[in-house]
C-alpha cells in the first residue's frame, strides 16, 4: 500500500484515528479568485444541509489549550518535551513575562505551536537530536498527546508565513504605505514594534526549543499571527458543563474546526456538547431541502468583522462589507483648547507664565485654561469609564431608506425620529458623544466630592439611562445634539482629507520586474481591485498559496481604503442634513439668539 505524503490526508487520518467524525467533509484548497483563502472545509458528497445532525466532531483530548501545554512541560519524558519544559519554565520565572490569564494563555499556544513547528523542521533536516539520543527514536510511554510527534499532522497543514498575508507580515510591500490614512497604518506599526520588543525578551526563553537560531522575528509574526487567526475563547462554554471539561483555559485551538473559512453568509457554526467525545461539533446553521453538490466549500462566520479587523487579523476583505466602520478616539471639546494653545506656543514660542517681581512663573490665564481643560478631560474620560463606554467611538454607513415611503422618512429627518443618524451611531457611541461635547456651559462638570452633574443637576446613579436620560432633559438637548452633528462632521471631513491625501493613487515600486508604465498599472489596481481579488480562480490553482503578489495586497488595501471612503461620504452627506435641519429648530435658534446677546452685552 502507498503511503500519502499530502498533508491533508495525513491530517484527516490522524483525525479519524484520534477520535474525530468528519465522514462528510474534506479538506480542500479554497480560492476565490486570484485571492487564496488557503485550506477550507469541502462537501464529499451531494449533502442535505441538517441542522440536528452535525456535521463533524472533535474529541477534548484533540483540544490545545494552556493546560496541555503545561501538562506535557510537566509529565512529558521525551527529549522534545523536556525542552518544551525548559522553555516553559523560563518564562515563569522571568521578569515582566505574564503567567496567568490571558496574556499567559496565549503565550503557552505560541509556545506549543513554535515547539511542533520547530520540531518539524528538524525531522525534515534529518536533525534527530530531537527524537532521542543517538538517533533512538524517543516515543512518549504514557498520554501520546505528550509526544511532539502527536502533533505533527496539525502543525504541518498550518498555514506558512506567506499563506497569512496579514499586513503585519508585509515587509518591503508598497501596500503597507497605501494604508496611510488609514486606522490600520498606526496599529500595524505599533503591532510590528510591539512584537519584536516582546520577541527580544522571549527569544532567551524559546531558544530552548531549538537553540539552531530557527526562531527569527519573522517566525515569530508568524506564530503570533497563527494564534490570533484561529484560536477560539471557548472557556465559558466549557466551564458551564463543569466535570472535566471545565478547565482553566479559555484560549483554544481545535483541529479540524479551525480549517473552517469565513463567509457572512456563513451555512455551519460551531457548537459544543458537555460529551467529551464530540465536545465540538460542526452544525449546519439552517435545514435545507435541496441537497448542495459535492466540493462545495462550508463557511463558518469569524463574527461582523469590518475590513480594518479582517486584514489586521486575517490578511482578507469582504468587499461592500457591511460591517465597516471608521474608529476614532472621543473627541473632547476641550482638546481645542489645549490644540489652540500649543499652536499658540509654536507662534510666539515664549511661554504662557510671566515671571514676577520675586522672579518665580505664575501661571496666566491660557495656563489656567489649559489646566481646567485637562482636569475638565480626565473627568470626562473617569465618567465614560464609569459608564462602560470607555473605548473608541465608531461611524458606519448610515442606512439606505428602503421604498417610498421610507425615503420620505429620509427627508423628513429631524428631532422626532428615533435615530437620526440611520443607525451611523450605536446608542452607547451617541451617550459618549454627548460626554464628549457637554461643558460647564451645560451645567455639566464634576463637583468637589466626586459627584458629576449635568444641566446643574446630580447625577445620582451612574449609568447610562440615568445619564441619558439628564442629558435629554437639557432644555437645550437640540443644542448638543447639534454640537455633536458639527463634530462628527469635522472628524469626517478629518478622515476623508487623510484617505485622499494619501491620493487616490498608488505610487509603483521600481523593484516590480514585471511592471507596465506606473500609471497604468496603478490604475489597474484600483479600477480593477475587485477583479483583480474576484475573478475566475485559475484552474490549476496551487494547492499551497504562493507569497502573496504585490497587486492582490494592493488589491486588498483599495477594497479597503473604498470601503471607508463610501462609509465616511454617506456620514458627510448624511451630518451636513442633519445639520441644517437642526440649524432651523426654534430650540437652537433661541439658543443662538441668547448666546449672541450675551456677547452683545460684553462688549
Ligand atoms: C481559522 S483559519 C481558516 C483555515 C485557513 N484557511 C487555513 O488554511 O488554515 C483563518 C484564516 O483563513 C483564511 N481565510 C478565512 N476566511 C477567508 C476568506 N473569506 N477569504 C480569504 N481568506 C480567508 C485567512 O488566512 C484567515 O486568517
Amino acid at each position: 500500500m502507498m503511503l500519502t505524503t499530502d498533508p491533508k490526508e495525513i491530517f484527516t487520518s490522524w483525525l479519524r484515528a484520534n477520535g474525530a467524525a468528519l465522514d462528510s467533509l474534506t479538506f480542500k484548497h479554497s480560492a476565490h479568485g486570484s485571492q487564496s483563502r488557503g485550506t477550507g472545509v469541502f462537501t464529499k458528497s451531494q449533502l442535505i444541509l441538517d441542522e440536528a445532525e452535525p456535521l463533524a466532531s472533535v474529541p477534548s483530548d484533540l483540544l490545545i489549550n494552556n493546560d496541555l501545554v503545561l501538562r506535557i512541560a510537566q509529565e512529558g519524558t521525551t527529549v522534545a518535551a523536556q525542552k518544551l519544559a525548559r522553555c516553559i519554565h523560563g518564562l515563569q520565572t522571568a521578569d515582566s513575562v505574564p503567567t496567568s490569564g490571558p496574556a499567559w494563555e496565549r503565550i503557552c499556544l505560541l509556545v506549543f505551536l513554535l515547539w511542533g513547528w520547530t520540531s518539524a523542521v528538524q525531522r525534515l533536516d534529518g536533525d534527530i537530536s530531537s527524537s532521542g539520543v543517538g538517533g533512538k527514536k524517543d516515543v512518549e510511554k504514557g498520554d501520546k498527546r505528550l509526544d511532539v510527534d502527536f502533533w505533527i499532522p496539525y502543525i504541518k497543514i498550518l498555514p506558512e508565513i506567506n499563506g497569512l498575508d496579514t499586513p503585519v507580515l508585509w515587509t518591503d510591500s508598497l501596500a503597507l504605505s497605501r494604508l496611510e490614512g488609514t486606522e490600520l497604518h498606526a496599529a500595524v506599526t505599533s503591532k510590528r514594534a510591539a512584537l519584536l520588543r516582546e520577541y527580544e525578551k522571549l527569544l532567551p526563553h524559546l531558544s530552548h526549543l531549538d537553540g539552531t537560531g530557527l526562531i527569527t522575528a519573522e517566525r515569530f509574526a508568524w506564530v503570533d499571527a497563527v494564534f490570533w487567526s484561529r484560536v477560539l475563547a471557548l472557556g465559558a462554554a466549557l466551564r458551564e458543563f463543569g466535570g472535566d471539561l471545565a478547565s482553566g483555559s479559555d484560549y483554544h485551538l481545535i483541529p479540524l474546526v479551525d480549517f473552517c473559512n469565513h463567509s457572512p453568509d456563513a451555512n455551519i457554526r460551531w457548537h459544543i456538547t458537555d460529551d467529551p467525545s464530540r465536545v465540538v461539533q460542526l452544525r449546519a446553521t439552517t435545514t435545507d431541502d435541496e441537497p448542495i453538490p459535492a466540493d462545495t466549500e462550508l463557511f463558518i462566520s469569524y463574527g461582523n468583522k469590518p475590513n480594518t479587523e479582517l486584514l489586521f487579523i486575517h490578511g482578507f476583505v469582504i468587499p461592500n462589507n457591511r460591517n465597516n466602520v471608521v474608529k476614532f478616539t472621543p473627541p473632547f471639546i476641550e482638546q481645542k483648547v489645549l490644540r489652540d494653545d500649543d499652536e499658540d506656543e509654536d507662534d510666539e514660542n515664549t511661554s504662557n507664565a510671566v515671571v514676577t517681581e520675586d522672579g518665580s512663573d505664575e501661571p496666566q490665564g491660557d495656563e489656567l485654561n489649559r489646566v481646567a481643560a485637562e482636569n475638565a478631560i480626565q473627568n470626562k474620560m473617569a465618567l465614560l469609564a464609569a459608564l462602560e463606554l470607555r473605548g473608541l467611538i465608531g461611524i458606519r454607513a448610515p442606512s439606505e431608506p428602503e421604498g417610498e415611503g421610507q425615503q420620505e422618512e429620509g427627508r423628513e429627518i429631524g428631532p422626532g425620529v428615533e435615530d437620526p443618524t440611520l443607525g451611523m451611531l450605536t446608542e452607547s457611541d451617541l451617550l459618549a458623544m454627548y460626554v464628549a461635547v457637554l461643558t460647564a456651559d451645560d451645567g455639566f462638570g464634576r463637583l468637589d466630592d466626586g459627584q458629576y452633574v449635568v444641566g446643574g443637576y446630580p447625577l445620582t446613579e451612574t449609568t447610562r439611562e440615568a445619564f441619558s436620560a439628564l442629558v435629554k432633559a437639557l432644555p437645550h438637548f437640540e443644542v448638543i445634539r447639534l454640537r455633536v452633528w458639527a463634530v462628527l462632521l469635522e472628524i469626517v471631513n478629518f478622515k476623508l482629507c487623510l484617505l485622499y491625501g494619501q491620493g487616490a493613487r498608488p505610487a509603483v515600486s521600481q523593484e516590480d520586474q514585471h511592471s507596465r508604465p506606473d500609471e497604468e498599472k496603478a490604475e489597474g489596481v484600483i479600477a480593477g481591485a475587485d477583479k483583480v481579488l474576484f475573478s475566475s480562480p485559475a484552474k490549476d490553482a496551487p494547492d499551497r498559496s504562493p507569497m502573496a503578489p504585490e497587486h492582490v495586497r494592493l488589491a486588498k488595501v483599495e477594497v479597503l481604503r473604498e470601503g471607508q471612503c463610501d462609509l465616511l461620504l454617506g456620514a458627510c452627506e448624511l451630518l451636513q442634513t442633519l445639520q441644517e435641519r437642526w440649524v432651523e429648530l426654534p430650540q437652537v435658534q433661541e439658543y443662538l439668539a441668547a448666546m449672541q446677546g450675551e456677547l452683545e452685552e460684553e462688549e
